[in-house]
């Protein structure tokens, strides 16, 4: 098994508590944006692992398993669970056009299609982290989620992670795919 990579290894850390609202730019919000894009970044590492085998990009049944525990998790955390399956509903469908997206790109390019094939239960292990980081963070956002100011926040906190991560079209697309839901009454 190919080591998880150290981009899906690291997104801001994702064991440790979400980022206390004063020391983010952009408030509570920013880490979820963080927290996000650190999960997309996992569905390179999915693609790749799936790439030439029979495992499907979709798995219904891995999916079911994400959601009950994401909402077990939100609950525990005093969170809401119905918000959390809501923003995971979105958080999955981004990482599944991750990995449609670069299926696309390799069919096109068989040269760039990866050559090394992860682990996928290993991958599934740094989701598995990267979940609970943001189960975490979205329990402890919703007063900036329910604010008027979050559609412009999260926007903003988009666009630097976009910046700092230098993410290409696929994966800007993905990462505004995976925070539709998150701003209460969008
Ligand atoms: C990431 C995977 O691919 C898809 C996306 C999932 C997710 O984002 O959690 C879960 C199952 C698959 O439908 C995977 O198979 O683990």
């Amino acid at each position: 098994a190919a080591p998880v990579h150290p981009v899906a290894a690291a997104p801001g850390h994702p064991a440790a508590p979400a980022p206390a609202t004063a020391h983010s730019p952009n408030g509570p919000l920013r880490p979820l944006a963080a927290l996000s894009a650190g999960r997309l970044a996992t569905g390179d590492l999915v693609a790749a692992a799936k790439w030439g085998t029979d495992s499907p990009i979709d798995d219904p049944a891995r999916e079911r398993e994400v959601l009950s525990t994401v909402a077990d998790q939100a609950r525990q955390l005093g969170g809401d669970p119905a918000v959390t399956v809501r923003v995971f509903r979105d958080q999955i469908e981004a990482n599944k056009a991750v990995q449609r997206g670069l299926y696309r790109r390799w069919d096109a390019n068989p040269g760039q299609a990866p050559t090394e094939r992860p682990d996928l239960q290993e991958v599934r292990k740094e989701i598995n982290r990267v979940n609970g980081a943001l189960v975490r963070a979205l329990a402890g956002s919703a007063r900036a989620r329910s604010a008027p100011s979050c559609a412009p926040r999260l926007a903003a906190a988009a666009v630097r992670v976009r910046q700092e991560r230098h993410l290409d079209g696929l994966h800007t697309a993905a990462l505004a795919r995976s925070l539709r839901s998150v701003c209460a009454g969008t």
